[in-house]
């Protein structure tokens, strides 16, 4: 399976270097690549194994070298003459990135790094493309000069030889072994003993150790973490784009299966009739929607973010950091169930590898761990709510994604019910606001008891990812509100586009506001008929969406090959392509299989020798 992926990914890869030439010549652009990668994953099931090295790889060579190390390495990297990724998370370590075991210690007398991973859990593990694509990756390592230890660093490390591909001297390489999913992409192990590499293979754009040996920190340490900063934007996208995936999928065979009359004597009608087909599937549809345009939000967050830190200015790494965090955990959790909710909106069919769900949740789902692993961003999102707050109790001003928190925290009380869309926004964002009050409350009375900081983190920590979770409700749903209220393009759409946009809205604010009712009610009077006129307001919205539930998915325009289900297929012929993907089983090749004459006919054979015996 992996020797298949690498020969796609590579045929992809080439097709996509003829594209760029052509589309974007000699540009340093990143979309290309994304759009590559992007096109690379969805054509290849189980996995790009180059997409650590389209992503990470080449990236951090960019990000975090010099200008040098990038004509040195980057350079190549990016002409894909060499493949590499991105090996930080150990086999005793991922999240807590400061018990990282890995070493490098400072040679001065050869000016070269003395690489070790010094126990088995100090072995890299997981990194994408490492079992056997990669011949280099970025090694992070905890950085030791004279034995004091300085910080991560990250090292340009050679594992193989370039002709022959072997495993060089002091590198143990080699495959972790099977996942549940995306088993093209050979995830590594990586152990280094005594592994030397010149200085100049530590990354230095940011921190530098001199010939000497004397260390210059970065100015801000954790700009060495802007490769993860990148893929957690990426996530947001791709996660986006495999629930629409699914929701395309579900979306067609829900308007070819018929089950169950609605009315006594009636046809049966096409499963999205039933209405509670139109919740499971309608609300994903808008879902993918929602996500794809708060990824292309943060997409040029990031971009700008980037330019700016190239220039050395550092100030927006904060917000962009904690928007990442917050929407790779959104998306990944979100499209992660909803993407199981499409699948059992198939029934039986839904369960079959020809229906391709199954590989599209096996795809989107480890986006939950990788990357930094959902619950710890969450509390990672909460800490930083709780210094915002302390930001507003002390009258200053917040960074413009969370200026809501702000306006919200003046607020004495909740106004007027209307259940107008601002109204339900703002419900959602009193919410929000009220829960990192609690936290705050919860977390600055344990630091005022002499918790440590870390300490009281971890016992606030259900109240701070209470506090995270709505603080991404509220930035999803404003965004999503102001690019269909107040988008600058609104009045270029079709009066019956618009329509469909605010129906879109009217659904995902109402069902968010379900979602989060019992929040919301902690610290909102709403009576039992305005939560009732909102369930009808919900039954009608599914019901206006329903027609055109096949158009909003067609206009996700992915091709056949790319959603590769036989449930979701453009011409809806369901049924002859799952019959045709039956009899390609391999057991169909025969009338009567090979285990018949070997165990069943012994097995039937003994079975009612036994039993006649007991009759005598
Ligand atoms: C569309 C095209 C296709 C795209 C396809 C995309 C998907 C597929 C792609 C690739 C396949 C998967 C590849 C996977 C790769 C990996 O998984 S790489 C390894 C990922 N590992 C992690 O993410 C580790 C998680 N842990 C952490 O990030 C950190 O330990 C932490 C949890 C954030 C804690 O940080 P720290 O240890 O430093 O301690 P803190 O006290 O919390 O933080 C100190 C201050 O630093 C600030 N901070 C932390 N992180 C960042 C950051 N990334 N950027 C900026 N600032 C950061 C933090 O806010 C604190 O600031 P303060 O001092 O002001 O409070
Ligand atoms: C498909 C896939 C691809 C990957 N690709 C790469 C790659 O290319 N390069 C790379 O370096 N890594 C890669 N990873 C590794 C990934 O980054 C780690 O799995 C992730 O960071 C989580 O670390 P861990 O697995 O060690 O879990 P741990 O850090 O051990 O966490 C285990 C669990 O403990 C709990 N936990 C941990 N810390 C805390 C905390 N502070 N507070 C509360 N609970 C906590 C959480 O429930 C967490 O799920 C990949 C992983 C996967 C699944």
């Amino acid at each position: 399976m992996a020797s298949m992926s690498v020969k796609h990914a590579i045929a992809a890869a080439k097709k996509l270097r003829s594209l760029q030439e052509r589309f974007n010549p000699g540009g340093s652009d990143i979309y290309p690549a994304l759009m590559g990668d992007e096109a690379i994953t969805a054509l290849i099931p189980s996995g790009n194994p180059l997409s650590v090295h389209i992503l990470m790889f080449t990236r951090a060579l960019r990000e975090q070298g010099t200008d040098e190390q990038y004509e040195k390495f980057g350079r190549r990297a990016d002409n894909n003459e060499i493949i590499g990724t991105f090996a930080q998370t150990e086999l005793g370590h991922g999240t807590y990135l400061r018990g990282l075991e890995a070493r490098a210690d400072y040679d001065r007398g050869t000016e070269e790094f003395v690489l070790n991973t010094p126990k088995l859990s100090s072995y890299k593990w997981w990194p994408g493309g490492l079992g056997q694509t990669c011949n280099y990756c970025i090694f992070v390592a905890q950085l030791y000069i004279d034995n004091e230890a300085k910080g991560m660093a990250m090292f340009v490390v050679q594992i193989r030889d370039e002709e022959t591909h072997m495993p060089l001297p002091g590198v143990h390489v080699g495959e972790i072994g099977k996942k549940m999913g995306l088993n093209g992409v050979n995830n590594g192990f990586l152990g280094l003993k005594d592994y030397r590499v010149p200085r100049l293979n530590m990354l230095m754009r940011h921190q530098q150790v001199l010939p000497d040996g004397r260390f210059v920190k970065s100015p801000v340490s954790q700009v060495s973490y802007f490769p993860m900063v990148f893929v957690r934007c990426m996530v947001a996208r791709q996660n986006s784009n495999y629930l629409a995936q699914a929701a395309t999928i579900a979306t067609r065979y829900s308007v070819i299966r018929r089950q169950s009359p609605i009315e006594e004597g009636q046809p049966e009608p096409k499963i999205l009739e039933h209405l509670t087909q139109q919740m499971k599937v309608i609300p994903e549809i808008v879902t993918a929607v929602v996500y794809r345009l708060a990824a292309a939000n943060l997409q040029n967050m990031y971009n700008e973010t980037a330019e700016a830190v190239y220039r050395k200015d550092f100030s927006r790494l904060p917000e962009l950091h904690a928007l990442a965090c917050i929407l790779k955990v959104a998306t990944s959790y979100d499209s992660t169930y909803g993407i199981e909710r499409l699948r059992q909106a198939c029934g039986g069919h839904g369960y079959l590898t020809a229906g391709n769900l199954g590989n599209i949740f096996a795809m989107a789902a480890p986006a939950c761990t990788y990357e930094g692993e959902n619950s710890v961003l969450y509390l990672q999102v909460g800490k930083i709510l709780m210094k915002n707050w302390s930001q507003v109790l002390a009258g200053r001003e917040l960074m413009p994604s969370m200026a809501y928190i702000s306006e919200c925290s003046k607020m004495t009380s909740f106004p007027q019910w209307t259940g107008s869309w601002e109204c339900l926004l703002k419900a959602i964002q009193y919410a929000c606001v009220g829960s990192i009050r609690l936290a705050f409350q919860s977390y600055n009375a344990r630091v005022q008891s002499a918790q440590s900081q870390t300490a009281a983190v971890n016992y606030s920590g259900l109240e701070l990812t209470k506090a995270a979770e709505l603080h991404g409700r509220s930035y999803v749903a404003g965004n999503f509100y102001q690019q269909i209220v107040n988008s600058p393009n609104k009045h270029q759409r079709s009066p019956q586009f618009q329509k469909v946009l605010e129906n879109m809205l009217e659904l995902h604010l109402i069902q968010i506001f379900f979602r989060h009712l019992g929040d919301i009610l902690r610290f909102i009077r709403i009576t039992e008929d305005e939560i009732s006129a909102l369930q009808r307001r919900l039954e009608e919205v599914l019901k206006e969406l329903r027609p055109d539930a096949v158009a909003i998915t067609d206009a996700f325009d992915f091709n056949d090959k790319i959603l590769s289900s036989a449930l979701g297929c453009y011409d809806g012929n369901v049924y002859e392509r799952l019959f045709e993907a039956a009899l390609k089983h391999p057991l169909n090749r025969k009338s009567v299989p090979d285990f018949f004459e070997a165990h069943l006919k012994p097995f039937m054979k003994e079975n009612a020798d036994n039993a006649k015996k007991s009759k005598l």
